[in-house]
């Protein structure tokens, strides 16, 4: 883990070749840790992820809760354990980093006042900190909430739906994004027995129990992104991700599809995926990101670095992760002679410039992304990354990956 202030990266031969073991599904493992804890039994997850956020939740389970509980800066461990400690009925405070004090957590909040929990906000309304105050059951199975915010606290209710004593009947209502996050709640709760009907914008949970039963975390699909940014901006490379299947649960395995026009080829072989080169189209499709959010920083820096325009959007969401997304590529991209400009309402377009600059030192907000999307541009030339421990959230053998790669990681103040 490298704890320097910022790192300069770089990559002298420009040939990546070789095995890359990735982190595990923090998405995945999240929900499979607050599934076990509701279960109410014992059971083997394994590839449990080792992102700070998975080792957190997996903590905050196994030891009992309060008076005050941080979520840190996770957003899934902020959401999902307001529902988990509302119906489990225990009386604690909520809070997380400051930022996670901006992101919004309304729309979950409501929806569980609504099913009986007793929740105040401690801060401002509709933000965190929160005051979990009990659950008294109020007698409705039926609930409609906002999709277009976060799925987040749409997953959060659907995990704790089997145990309330009708099931929900739960109504996503505005264009729902990041809906494959969705289908995963519901594919891994299906896995522990508690099968949904998903029709139109319904989805129907049925009152049941989960089964114990062993689970195997996928590897990050999220985290292969930044080495097929890597394979697009090398002079030659051959990668094989291992345990990447193509029937994933996680919305970020477009991948493949997504890459190829940015010169990335993906084979499925030997239970992973192999990255080799092909030519970058020239004309690129507009990109929407609703369905793969994670993957929008990835492609405005790699586009910046192959010094071609890309037209994004479905960014909605970004204003409200780690930091403002959509600013913080705005404020970044101009250091390598690009920029993203909303040219329609919700219509974004990356415009490269072809003028490499010097001495480019990325300002990563508290946000792994950002540090992990800008660092392959070190195959183009230098590059400065400000505190690179950003990315233990995800991915914390992030940078010794890089190194096992050929590139130098040399901290700097
Ligand atoms: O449910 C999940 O595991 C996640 C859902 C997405 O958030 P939103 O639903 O807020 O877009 C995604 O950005 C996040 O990294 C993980
Ligand atoms: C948005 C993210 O995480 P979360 O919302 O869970 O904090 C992310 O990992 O990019």
């Amino acid at each position: 883990m490298i704890t320097a202030n910022a790192v300069r990266v770089s990559h002298p031969t420009k040939v990546l070749t070789g095995h890359v073991t990735l982190p595990a599904s923090k998405s995945e493992a999240n929900r499979a840790l607050i599934i076990r804890a509701l279960s109410g039994q014992d059971f083997p997850i394994h590839n449990l992820s080792d992102a700070n956020d998975t080792q957190l939740l997996n903590q905050l389970l196994s030891t009992p809760a309060g008076p005050e509980v941080s979520a840190e800066d996770a957003g899934t461990v902020m959401r999902f354990l307001t529902a988990y400690y509302a119906i489990t009925n225990q009386q604690l405070t909520l809070t997380g980093t400051a930022r996670m004090c901006q992101r919004p957590i309304g729309v979950l909040v409501d929806a569980l006042r609504t099913l009986g929990a007793k929740i105040d906000y401690l801060g401002q309304e509709g933000y965190p900190p929160l005051q979990l105050k009990g659950f008294d059951y109020a007698g409705s199975n039926q609930l409609t909430v906002r999709a277009d915010v976060s799925s987040q606290y749409i997953s959060a209710l659907l995990m704790i739906a089997p145990l309330l004593p009708q099931g929900l009947e739960l109504t996503l209502a505005g264009k729902i994004g990041s809906e494959p996050y969705i289908r995963m709640t519901l594919a891994q709760m299906a896995h522990f027995g508690v099968q949904s009907v998903f029709e139109g914008n319904k989805i129907t949970v049925p009152a049941l129990k989960y089964e114990a039963k062993e689970y195997t975390v996928e590897s990050d699909w999220s985290g292969a992104s930044y080495w097929y940014s890597m394979v697009a901006l090398a002079q030659e490379a051959d990668i094989f991700l291992p345990a990447l299947r193509a029937d994933s649960l996680q919305g970020d395995s477009v991948l493949p599809d997504l890459m190829a026009p940015f010169g990335v080829k993906t084979t499925f072989k030997d239970g992973g995926v192999h990255l080799t080169k092909i030519p970058v189209q020239e004309a690129l499709d507009r990109i929407d990101f609703s369905a793969c959010p994670d993957l929008a920083q990835t492609v405005a820096a790699l586009a910046a670095g192959l010094q071609v325009e890309v037209e994004m959007t479905g960014l909605e969401s970004l204003r409200i992760k780690e930091t403002d997304r959509i600013l913080a590529i705005q404020t970044e991209l101009p250091k390598l002679g690009a920029t993203l400009q909303e040219t329609e309402l919700g219509v974004f377009r990356v415009f490269s410039g072809n003028q490499a600059k010097n001495d480019v030192r990325i300002h990563t907000y508290d946000d792994h992304r950002m540090a992990m999307a800008f660092a392959p541009l070190a195959l183009k030339q230098e590059i400065i990354i400000e505190e690179p421990s950003v990315v233990k959230k995800s991915y914390p053998r992030y940078w010794e990956t890089l190194n096992a790669a050929g590139f130098q990681t040399l901290p700097v103040q």
